[in-house]
């Protein structure tokens, strides 16, 4: 029997994996969808003829009858639903993985995903090169890790950050360092942008230790992610040009599309790549 799944959140990343259920990419029933927004639910829904169409989810619980519960909507989210997930004995996929640069919510998330004979999933996303830093992480001489990405302005709007030290993007006129501190400090300050950063802090070094640099280019149209990790194996470099969503620009296509190969990867018989 084909695995069923509830996705919290009903916009861009979720229409791409309703969009991969509904066209046979993935063997998955979509049981259901939860968004504040009904009508996101339905745009979702239209994907499907009547008999196969998720239920519109009145609450977040609604999504726990699912085999797994697929955050893909925010970091409040990931805290209402991926610790009543994994204590339930479901499989759990989280996009906004920022969530978890909180240590407390890591810990209970861990701690629940540790206990559970569900499993936590974080997909690479947006970026490249998870496989090797993770690799690189089990020599035990990973010395440093660090994200550079640069969005165009628009795909920074409204982030606290930029809110809170009342940054003009309109007013940058050249590639411009607007953030350079810890992954742990990004996640709160850009949390719908660099949920990148903490999957890869959690692959290499930790949240703490991840060095962020945000850069806002007027003259860039893609979202940005270079990776340098060095250590006793090597360096490590990976650049990922990657085209945003039409319908979400700070969401790079490529995210989405790293979330289904990680569900077909449930799938498949045979695995290729660390
Ligand atoms: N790991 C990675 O590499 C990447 C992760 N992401 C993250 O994945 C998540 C989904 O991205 P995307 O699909 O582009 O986002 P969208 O904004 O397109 O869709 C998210 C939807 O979920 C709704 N939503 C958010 N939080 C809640 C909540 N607590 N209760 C009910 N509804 C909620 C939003 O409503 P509203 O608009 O009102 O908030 C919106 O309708 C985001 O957190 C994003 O930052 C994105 C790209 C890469
Ligand atoms: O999609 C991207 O390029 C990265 C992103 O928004 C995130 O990590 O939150």
């Amino acid at each position: 029997m084909s695995r069923s799944i509830g996705i919290f959140g009903g916009g861009t990343i979720a229409t791409e994996i309703a969009r991969a259920i509904s066209d046979g990419t993935l063997s998955a029933e979509l049981a259901a969808v939860y968004d504040r927004h009904p009508e996101n639910v339905n745009r979702i829904q239209a994907l499907f003829d009547q008999e196969s169409a998720p239920d519109e989810a009145d609450d977040p619980s609604a999504l726990l009858e699912a085999d797994l519960v697929l955050e893909a909507a925010g970091q409040t989210a990931v805290e209402q639903i991926a610790v009543d997930a994994l204590s339930g004995g479901r499989d759990c996929m989280i996009l906004s993985v920022g969530a978890l640069a909180d240590a407390a919510l890591r810990k209970g998330v861990f701690e629940a995903a540790r206990a559970s004979e569900g499993r936590l999933y974080a997909p690479s996303g947006a970026i490249a090169g998870l496989d090797a830093v993770k690799t690189a992480a089990l020599t035990g001489d990973l010395e440093s890790v660090a994200l550079t990405t640069t969005k165009p302005p628009a795909g920074l709007e409204g982030a606290p950050y930029v809110v809170d030290n009342e940054i003009d993007l309109a007013d940058i006129d050249e590639p411009t360092v607007i953030f350079d501190g810890p992954a742990t400090e990004a996640a709160a300050a850009f949390p719908s942008n660099i949920n990148v950063a903490v999957a890869l802090s959690l692959a290499g070094i930790g949240p703490d230790e991840t060095a962020v640099r945000i850069v806002a280019d007027p003259e860039e149209e893609n979202n940005v992610h270079e990776i340098t990790a060095e250590g006793g194996m090597g360096r490590i470099e990976t650049t990922v040009r990657n085209v945003p969503s039409p319908t979400n620009p700070k969401t790079s296509y490529l995210a989405a599309i790293s979330a289904i190969e990680t569900l077909r990867g449930l799938e498949t018989s045979i695995d290729i790549g660390t």
